[in-house]
């Protein structure tokens, strides 16, 4: 097993990753579970796999689970979901010092984790990532939110979990498109900041992929020590660290608000995208060289993630695309701070960028 201690002045917690944990999820949660019903959010799908092992789990220990179940999807990140699950919390008599459990992917683990920011001033949670990309990301580091109209994650919190169980076993049942889209922000990781991960998953991204447990591991467990590391050193994105993992990100949301938060394009998805248009929008302020751009979308494109815009058929302009951006919460003072590269491996915040100029180069990817 693979432990890692996310530091945080009195609200540090760890992130333990292996085969099996949900078998023992009682005695792994140990205190935090202190009442004998434990209330815990999921979607349709994930309980179609993992409800029956998780309430047998918690039974052998005498506790009783009791759910809520939301429909799958980006949906579920919106006002409605989120009074359905406060609204529910309460009856349930959730106290403060209580621990909700988010069984799920990043849209469980953030809507969730939002309630939990807000129930009664704020009450415990407790992190069962079951997507790679919930596991590699959205479990860690305690950004939680649900979306608006106007944009990604506009309405949040910051709220830490008090503990992630990332069990690698319940990646067994996530479909192969969905492995892929968590794929991409394992590659943000060493796009980002590791160039030697890099080169280790053109190596081994098949096999990871492929589930294979000693790769599966070592990518995850990178890929948590990257972010536990960047989450200690800048929490609540102030000083810029936080924001080099937003890499890709502007441009993604940007296109997951054009296709309507929908299955045309997950997360994942625009995030692979994002960070093949981040590269090569360094490339065209000669920042990186044009090869680098090119090993970035390759690496994207050798697990068959989607590397160019056009294939999306989208129906609008580079103009557009960018007014997506002009919500983004690293916006400061009416400019737009966007994270380029000066390598691979060497990510950082550009604050001198104009959107009309990366309208000009949409305009030129969209071709
Ligand atoms: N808070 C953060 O730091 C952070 C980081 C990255 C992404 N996010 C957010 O996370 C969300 C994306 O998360 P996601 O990609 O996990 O999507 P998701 O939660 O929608 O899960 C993807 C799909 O897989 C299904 N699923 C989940 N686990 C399964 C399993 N083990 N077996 C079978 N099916 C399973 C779900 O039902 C869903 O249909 C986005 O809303 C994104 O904004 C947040
Ligand atoms: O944890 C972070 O910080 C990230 O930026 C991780 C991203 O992968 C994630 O998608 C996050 O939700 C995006 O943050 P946002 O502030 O742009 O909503
Ligand atoms: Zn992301």
């Amino acid at each position: 097993m693979a432990v890692i201690p996310v530091e945080l002045a009195g609200r540090s917690y760890e992130v333990r990753i292996a085969r099996g944990l949900l078998d023992n999820l009682a005695s792994e949660c140990g205190e935090l579970l202190r009442k004998d019903r434990v209330p815990i959010v999921t979607d349709v799908n994930v309980a179609r796999h993992w409800r029956e092992p998780v309430e047998s789990a918690l039974a052998r220990a005498d506790k009783e689970a009791v759910w809520h179940v939301v429909d799958p999807g980006e949906g579920a990140k919106s006002w409605q979901g989120l009074e359905r699950l406060i609204d529910w919390l309460l009856e349930q008599g959730v106290e403060r010092g209580d621990h909700v459990i988010a069984l799920g992917g990043g849209v469980i683990g953030d809507l969730t984790g939002f309630a939990c920011a807000v129930l009664k001033r704020g009450c415990g949670f407790i992190q069962l990532p079951t997507t790679l990309l919930a596991q590699v990301d959205s479990s860690v580091g305690g950004k939680t939110a649900i979306n608006a109209g106007a944009g990604k994650n506009l309405i949040g919190a910051f709220h830490q979990p008090s503990l992630v169980l990332a069990d690698l076993t319940t990646l067994d049942t996530l479909p192969d498109r969905e492995m892929r889209a968590g794929y991409a922000e394992v590659i943000k990781y060493g796009v980002l900041g590791d160039s030697a991960f890099f080169d280790w998953l053109a190596g081994h991204g098949k096999s990871v992929l492929a589930r294979e447990s000693e790769a599966l591991e070592h990518a995850v467990a990178t890929s948590v020590a990257a972010k536990a590391r960047i989450v200690a050193e800048d929490e609540r994105e102030t000083s810029g660290t936080r924001a080099l993992l937003n890499l890709g990100h502007t441009f993604g949301h940007a296109l997951e608000a054009e296709t309507g938060f929908s299955d045309r394009l997950l997360h994942g998805e625009g995030v692979a995208l994002g960070m093949v248009l981040a590269a090569r929008y360094s490339a065209r302020r000669n920042l990186i060289s044009d090869s680098d751009a090119d090993r970035v979308a390759g690496a994207i494109a050798a697990v068959g993630l989607p590397t160019e815009i056009r294939t999306l058929d989208l129906d609008c302009d580079g103009r557009k695309l960018a007014d997506h951006m002009l919500h983004d919460k690293k916006m400061d003072g009416g400019t737009l701070p966007f994270i380029l590269l000066r390598g691979i491996g060497d990510a950082f915040m550009a604050r001198d960028v104009e959107l009309a100029d990366v309208a000009e180069f949409l305009d030129e990817q969209l071709g």
